[in-house]
């Protein structure tokens, strides 16, 4: 009886091809089959079998052997090679051992003798389509298998993080290739190494220990963050936030190769290393720009207090003394606004370096701001100690700075307070300090002070007006005025006197007399007349190299800067550095400052002399008048005080005190410069004696940089002598 087997089993899509030479047998077997169902398509010989191959698809062929043209087997080798899926079944006469051999080897699924049995023949078709469909679902599986397993090999591997697995002894036994990215090792070279081996050794004990704990779980991870060693080129150590749990193996189905295979019987962990390198490296940047000067590098006000307060309280335990110490470099605002704020930058940086080579480990100097360091020696035996450690950062100050090819003198003011005696609290003692670094500046500066209670009463006082000329100098209040000095023999303008003035918010433009006596009181006289200097050097500077060769520049030095012993070197320094000629600079000091210290004045003048400064004798005939001394220094100019000149007229005693200082200094060989004329009678009356200079409101009053520049470029003044 033959077998119904259904379309359902079968769809009737399914294109089978006969191919017979016999025509009965070929309409036999074609008809069992469409009576089941199954479309045909019949081939009476080899030949036709071929064509059909080519113009259509086969699910199956059930191939005679012997036809004519081509035979069975060449139709086989045919449709292997346009149609691999088909199936083939041999329906051949010929049963030798040889042929049906020869049949299976060319990848016959089944063969049937001739005559054939429709039953058999039926359950032969259905047996081969089913083990076609299931050869099938197999191959679209492995298909689906493959597709998922790269889809999971890209996932991993394309992940931002280093994806591991180790096994039950924490070896590696899988890493995604992300470990080469980030760390430059290749997976395989880590496969069965400990994972101590990418830490160094807290870390790894740290990392063993983490793996232990008992209660992690895929919902309950361990997480912690290491630094991972790297291979290569890359940065040496990376840091990574590791989180990892225990592999549950009844979740994992076995279905892979064997990798797979091996991985899930291995694995025992499964982690995930992300790198956290920029994040941490930017929270250190952020931690240490909040506790440091990013241009020193040194702690800041906020971490020298924290240090200063347990080393306070360290000091209090143990019974012992520290030292705080108030660092204020003395000129610095000059050398900032001379040379630049890159330069003032540099200039802090190259100090801090020659300081903190003078300190120990222990101790912190940081910057507080600006000019100002403090410095906390967390155990000194007392004021000895802490004195030649000041002496020390004195000293290595004091020798020149080379920057960019020039040299910068600088010199530093300190103000130590000891605890417990000058303070117990924090900012009692940062206060003292400071108020002991004032008092070496109001005494001259580069020097060091401890701190003693009379300062507090004292200090705070000068400290107010000190603070708001301090704000003067540093707010740029200060300016320059120049007022003429004309050849009489040609009534030009051959030089010009620099008189600061003081810009004030509130009073408005005020006079030297107004604030110089405070300057010098608080000590900042070497500021002003540095910054007059400067600011002189350069505008007077400007109008030489613009054509008025010969113009010189007449400036005040107070005695305070004369009387400093680097004084030649900074003045001579300073000129270099503004360019300016030292030939056309002429410097006024007061007969005081000569007759204070004679032999130190008359070194000094003598080196500035020999570097073509011009030296003159302001105010003559109002100070000691010792005309001794006029010999012995490099005098070039006397300028006759402004009393003698106003009481000139004939016969008068001013006018004999004027004759006899010009006189005198025609004898001298001494240029005179007579100040404060004030009217033609005073003018024709000093052109006659032979002065050769005048200076006063007649000639010219003092003004602005901008005035005297227009005034240069015009024609002589017609002093009408
Ligand atoms: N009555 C009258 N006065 C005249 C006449 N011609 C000029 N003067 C005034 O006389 C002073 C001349 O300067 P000095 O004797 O060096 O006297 C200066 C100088 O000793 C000092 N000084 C000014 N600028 C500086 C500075 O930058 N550094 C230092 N260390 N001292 C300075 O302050 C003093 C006063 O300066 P100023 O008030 O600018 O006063 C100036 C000027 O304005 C005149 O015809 N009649």
């Amino acid at each position: 009886m033959i077998q119904a087997y259904t379309s359902e089993q079968f769809p009737s899509h399914q294109r089978i091809l006969v191919a017979d030479d016999n025509p009965r047998l070929l309409e036999s077997l074609s008809a069992l089959l469409r009576q089941q169902g199954y479309e045909t398509s019949t081939a009476a010989d080899g030949n036709e079998a071929c064509r059909l191959l080519r113009e259509q698809d086969f699910t199956l062929a059930m191939l005679d052997l012997n036809m004519p043209g081509r035979d069975g087997f060449q139709v086989m080798d045919l449709a292997s090679r346009l149609q691999p899926d088909c199936a083939l079944i041999v329906v051949s006469g010929e049963t030798s051992f040889r042929s049906v051999s020869r049949a299976l080897r060319r990848g016959a699924a089944d063969y049937i003798r001739k005559p054939f049995d429709p039953d058999e023949v039926l359950a032969t078709l259905a047996n081969v389509l089913g083990k076609q469909s299931l050869l099938r679902a197999h191959e679209d599986i492995q298909r689906q298998l493959q597709k998922s397993e790269s889809l999971h090999r890209y996932i991993v591997n394309n992940s931002p993080d280093i994806v591991f697995m180790l096994d039950g002894q924490g070896r590696f036994c899988f890493l995604n290739s992300k470990v080469t990215n980030l760390l430059g090792h290749d997976p395989a070279e880590l496969i069965g190494q400990h994972f101590r081996y990418l830490l160094n050794d807290e870390e790894a004990s740290r990392g063993t220990e983490a793996l232990k704990d008992p209660d992690i779980s895929a919902d309950r991870p361990v997480t912690f963050e290491v630094s991972l060693r790297t291979k290569g080129t890359l940065k040496a150590t990376r840091h990574f936030e590791i989180t990892a749990f225990p592999v549950d193996q009844a979740a994992w189905h076995e279905s892979g190769g064997p990798d797979e295979r091996y991985l899930s019987r291995h694995a025992h962990y499964y982690g995930i290393a992300r790198d956290i390198t920029e994040r941490k490296e930017a929270e250190a940047f952020i931690s240490f720009q909040a506790y440091h000067d990013l241009l020193t590098r040194l702690p800041n006000r906020a971490l020298f207090r924290d240090r200063l307060n347990v080393a306070m309280s360290q000091a209090r335990r143990n019974q012992h003394k520290l030292a705080v110490m108030f660092l204020d470099l003395d000129r610095f605002k000059i050398i900032n606004d001379t040379l630049g704020h890159a330069m003032g930058d540099r200039l802090l940086q190259a100090v801090t370096q020659r300081l903190e080579k003078c300190l120990r480990k222990g101790d912190t100097l940081s910057r507080f701001g600006g000019d100002e360091f403090t410095l906390l020696l967390p155990a000194v035996p007392g004021r000895e100690e802490a004195a030649a450690i000041a002496d020390k950062l004195i000293d290595t100050l004091k020798a020149p700075f080379r920057l960019e090819n020039q040299e910068i003198f600088i010199g530093v003011s300190i103000g130590i307070a000891i605890f417990p005696d000058a303070g117990q609290h924090l900012e009692q003692l940062i206060r003292n300090a400071d108020l002991a670094m004032y008092q070496v500046k109001s005494r001259g500066k580069d020097g060091y002070c401890f701190f003693d209670s009379s300062m507090t009463v004292d200090t705070s006082n000068r400290l107010g007006l000190e603070r708001d000329l301090r704000r003067a100098l540093a707010c740029d209040e200060l300016e320059v005025h120049y007022q003429p000095q004309i050849c009489l023999r040609s009534g030009r303008m051959t030089s010009v006197e620099a008189l600061v003035r003081w810009r004030h918010p509130e009073r408005g433009l005020l006079l030297p007399g107004e604030f110089l006596p405070l300057a010098s009181e608080t000590n900042l006289m070497a500021d002003i007349s540095d910054k007059v200097l400067t600011t002189a050097c350069r505008e007077v500077g400007r109008w030489i190299a613009a054509g008025h060769r010969d113009l010189r520049l007449a400036v005040n030095l107070s005695p305070a800067q004369v009387e400093h012993p680097e004084f030649v070197e900074r003045l001579v320094a300073q000129l270099r550095l503004l360019h300016f000629p030292a030939r056309n600079l002429e410097i006024e000091i007061t007969e005081n400052v000569i007759m204070n210290d004679l032999a130190q004045v008359s070194q000094t003048l003598r080196e500035l002399a020999r570097h073509g400064v011009k030296i003159a004798v302001d105010d003559f005939g109002t100070g000691y008048s010792s005309l001794n001394y006029l010999h012995h220094l490099p005098i070039h100019i006397l300028k006759v005080d402004r009393s003698f000149v106003q009481g000139v007229r004939a016969g008068n005693d001013g006018a004999c005190i004027v004759n006899a200082i010009v006189a005198m200094a025609h004898g001298l060989k001494l240029e005179i410069v007579a100040e404060g004329v004030e009217n033609q009678d005073q003018l024709d009356y000093l052109s006659e004696i032979g002065c050769q200079r005048v200076q006063g409101f007649f000639c010219g009053r003092p003004q602005s940089g901008a005035d005297i520049g227009a005034l240069l470029d015009q024609p002589p003044i017609h002093l009408a002598v």
